[in-house]
């Protein structure tokens, strides 16, 4: 595509020169790119714009007076987040447009959902592709990226979509961020669908209050043309004006009977074409619901119920959320969970279907967030059996204190009685340690990890794979 072509919508007169690239960071620049200057928190992006032209940027939009030298399209700062999503569109061919694209957005259950309906799009024949927190599956496989977020900015997203594209794919799915859609990411994605998990208080910082929060995940709804609506959800129930389809008590898709068992969920629903009984290999009642919304989803794309009860119990889990690595003698559960509020709904979702102890593997990680550390101690030792506190990414900050600080939040636990934790600063050694304890129908959970693919030290990056370790310390691989 040619820099004529591109600026042309915006009334801007540019040569012929071809273009290779649009971006908003100057340090991905390279020749042939147009640079898009976004005022940020920490920069201003028009900092770098003499650095981007350097580096080769055939083009650069801004919304202050400048001369780079370079063809340059001025716009109003507000309209600059919605325009590198049009240049990045523009630039791929406007990949959404050949796809099939649902967007997911909600509080909690994203993830989850979006791996869902991924796997009854790709079971029943379509070829999907998807990009979430975990990684992006493009068509060759999920990747995992390292500095990775839940939605990308526009750049990413459009290049990713183009490749879907490229390789053949039908079907996206997105997990769709209250971030990214504030900040316009999504902008120039033509989404075929919207589904809506719920909405609980979160990220307020950012978006104000709950209504700033709400209007920003109603973007996603009012852009879509069809969306899948949680009935449980008052704020979902807001968007009742927009075509759409419910699924909750009373929906069109609904749960009727959930049974949590040590291996997953067993469940029945009603749907437009009636009742059906499924199973899930996922822990967590909350997991049903995150189902029954794939369920609808994938309904709007033409997936009968039928054959998607018949494809969930296929379903290979979500990395790192809730995975199951084994369940006898004693169940090994991976989850990402590194909040209290995180931990408090991992271990909650677990006991109903331990029989024996619950043990947790948890730390904190070092430069972020030292509030949130004594309350995840005092989490593990009220809600697990036994509590291993562990490194979690401590980078420049001594573990010790890390763990000092869990274990003073264990040591305020109400209701507590004698040692029920151990430190154990070294992460393998700490899994190890508590598959030592475990006793049979025992549930050890290895928190905070997750589907993440480091663990930071002071001086050293260690590649890791929660999973795999734990298969390989139970002799499984
Ligand atoms: C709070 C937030 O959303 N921050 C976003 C914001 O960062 P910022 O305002 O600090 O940007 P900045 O660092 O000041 O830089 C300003 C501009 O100068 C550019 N720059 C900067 C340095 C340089 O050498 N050259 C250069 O061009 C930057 O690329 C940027 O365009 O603008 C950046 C560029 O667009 C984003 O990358 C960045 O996301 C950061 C990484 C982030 O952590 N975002 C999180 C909060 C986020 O989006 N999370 C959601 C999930 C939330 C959830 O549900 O949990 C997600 O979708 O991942
Ligand atoms: N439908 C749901 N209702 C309430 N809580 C849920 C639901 N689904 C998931 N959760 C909780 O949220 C946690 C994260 O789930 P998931 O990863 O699917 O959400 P997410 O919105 O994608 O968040 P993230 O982007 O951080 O991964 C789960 O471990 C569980 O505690």
């Amino acid at each position: 595509m040619t820099l004529r072509e591109l600026f042309a919508p915006f009334g801007l007169a540019a040569p012929d020169v071809e273009v290779r690239g649009v971006t908003h960071d100057s340090r991905r620049v390279e020749p042939g790119f147009v640079y898009v200057a976004l005022p940020g928190r920490r920069f201003d992006g028009h900092a770098f714009v003499a650095d981007a032209v350097a580096r080769g940027a055939v083009a650069v939009a801004g919304a202050r007076a400048l001369s780079p030298g370079v063809p340059y399209l001025r716009l109003p700062e507000t309209e600059l987040r919605p325009a590198l999503a049009r240049l990045a569109a523009e630039f791929h061919g406007r990949p959404s447009e050949k796809l099939w694209v649902a967007g997911v957005t909600g509080t909690d259950g994203k993830t989850t959902t979006t791996f869902l309906l991924h796997h009854l799009l790709a079971s029943s024949g379509r070829r999907t592709g998807m990009i979430g927190t975990v990684g992006y599956d493009a068509g060759a496989g999920l990747a995992f990226p390292e500095g990775h977020f839940t939605t990308p900015e526009a750049p990413e997203v459009q290049g990713l979509l183009a490749r879907m594209v490229e390789g053949g794919l039908t079907h996206a799915v997105l997990e769709a961020s209250s971030h990214a859609l504030a900040q316009h990411r999504l902008d120039a994605v033509d989404f075929d669908l919207a589904v809506w998990t719920h909405l609980s208080p979160e990220h307020l910082d950012f978006h104000g209050d709950m209504e700033g929060y709400f209007r920003a995940k109603a973007l996603l709804v009012e852009r879509a043309r069809l969306a899948v609506l949680n009935t449980a959800c008052p704020y979902a129930m807001r968007l009742v004006h927009r075509p759409h389809l419910s699924y909750g008590p009373g929906g069109e898709f609904e749960l009727l009977e959930v049974h949590e068992e040590a291996a997953g969920l067993a469940f029945a629903f009603a749907s437009p074409e009636g009742r059906f009984e499924t199973r899930l290999p996922m822990l967590g009642r909350y997991n049903a619901e995150n189902a029954l919304a794939a369920l609808a989803a994938a309904y709007t794309a033409g997936v009968s119920p039928e054959r998607a009860a018949a494809e969930l119990p296929r379903f290979a889990g979500v990395p790192g959320r809730m995975q199951i690595v084994r369940t006898e003698p004693f169940r090994v559960v991976v989850d990402f969970a590194h909040t209290p509020k995180g931990l408090a709904a991992t271990l909650s979702a677990l006991r109903p279907t331990t029989e024996g102890r619950l043990v947790v593997v948890v730390g904190s990680a070092g430069e972020r967030d030292p509030g949130k550390r004594a309350p995840l101690g005092r989490t593990a030792v009220e809600l697990a059996d036994l509590a291993v506190f562990t490194e979690e990414d401590s980078r420049s900050e001594p573990v010790e204190e890390i763990l000092a600080e869990l274990a003073r939040g264990a040591e305020e636990a109400s209701g507590r009685e004698g040692k029920d934790y151990l430190l154990e600063p070294d992460r393998g050694r700490a899994i190890a340690l508590a598959f030592e304890l475990a006793r049979p129908d025992d549930t050890v959970v290895l928190a905070g990890k997750g589907h993440e693919r480091t663990l930071e030290r002071e001086n050293e990056t260690l590649p890791w794979n929660e999973a795999a370790l734990a298969r390989k310390l139970l002799g499984l691989e």
